[in-house]
């Protein structure tokens, strides 16, 4: 196994409906929406005027921004607990990722909208972290812990008891609104992310990471290369336009390739 303080740092078309109607999907209500652009960003905006109701214009903005997107809607309609699922359904659909029957790790998994979309497209086993708890999901059992602990690997590779065939990874870290080192910090992630894949991942398994637009990724993507028979970006129409996530997908993973130096 590949020792965590040796890693390098660092379709179907959804139909969504119009923009026009308003939901009943609040902050406050069972669809959670954490993904990687939303609350942190208002976090750090944190010069803000409140409005009369308590909220201050950037959370103000946020819930505006919510309460009208379509993806949002659509996730609290279908049942999904996050609009990040149909990033993963809109994956899938383009790049056939989850197959029935198969061995499946998702780390950074709250609040749950990628493990319910693993489980219901026929997963047998789902095993899935994230330092938030994740209320529990049907088909899958989700450790709350940090994944970059030295011991999480283990952890992890012992509660699949066996090889994975699909390493997805929507994991984000909090923002700092500075891109650069916002960027770094996603790829350290990813790249953690990748290593664990390496010491996971059956011959001919596929691997899934969100990463940031940016340049300093060249590393992390020439060691996919080598490592996996395809390697593609992609952007689903369900990440938001303005937000500078991308997620990288590598296919047919070829474990005689790994060496000590790409390991
Ligand atoms: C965009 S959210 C994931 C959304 C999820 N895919 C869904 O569909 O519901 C990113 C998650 O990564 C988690 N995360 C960030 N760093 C992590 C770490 N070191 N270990 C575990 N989880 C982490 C965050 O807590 C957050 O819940």
């Amino acid at each position: 196994m590949t020792e965590k303080k040796n890693r390098p740092t660092g379709s179907s078309t959804l139909r969504v409906p119009g923009r026009a109607r308003k939901s009943s999907a609040t902050p406050g209500s069972r669809l959670v929406q954490n993904d990687s652009d939303a609350p942190q960003k208002m976090r750090a905006q944190s010069v803000s005027l409140r409005t009369a109701r308590g909220r201050t214009t950037a959370q103000q903005r946020w819930l505006s921004r919510q309460l009208n997107d379509p993806y949002v809607q659509a996730a609290h309609k279908q049942g999904w607990r996050s609009r990040a699922a149909f990033k993963l359904i809109e994956l899938d659909d383009r790049f056939h990722l989850i197959r029935p029957g198969m061995r499946i790790v998702d780390l950074g998994a709250a609040p749950g909208g990628w493990t319910q979309v693993l489980v219901k497209r026929g997963a047998s086993q789902v095993v899935g972290v994230d330092l938030l708890p994740v209320e529990p999901v049907a088909g899958a059992e989700i450790i709350e812990g940090d994944f970059t602990d030295p011991e999480m690997d283990a952890r992890l590779i012992s509660m699949l008891g066996g090889k994975a065939d699909l390493v997805v990874s929507d994991m984000a870290p909090n923002t700092t609104g500075h891109a650069p080192t916002d960027h770094v910090r996603i790829i350290g992630l990813a790249e953690e992310a990748l290593h664990f894949a390496f010491d996971i991942l059956a011959e001919g398994g596929g691997f899934v990471a969100k990463v940031f637009q940016g340049g300093s990724e060249k590393a992390m993507l020439n060691t996919m290369k080598q490592a996996f028979t395809q390697v593609r970006h992609a952007k689903p129409p369900a990440s938001r336009k303005d937000s500078s996530e991308l997620y990288v997908v590598a296919t047919g993973f070829r474990p005689d390739r790994i060496n000590t130096q790409t390991a």
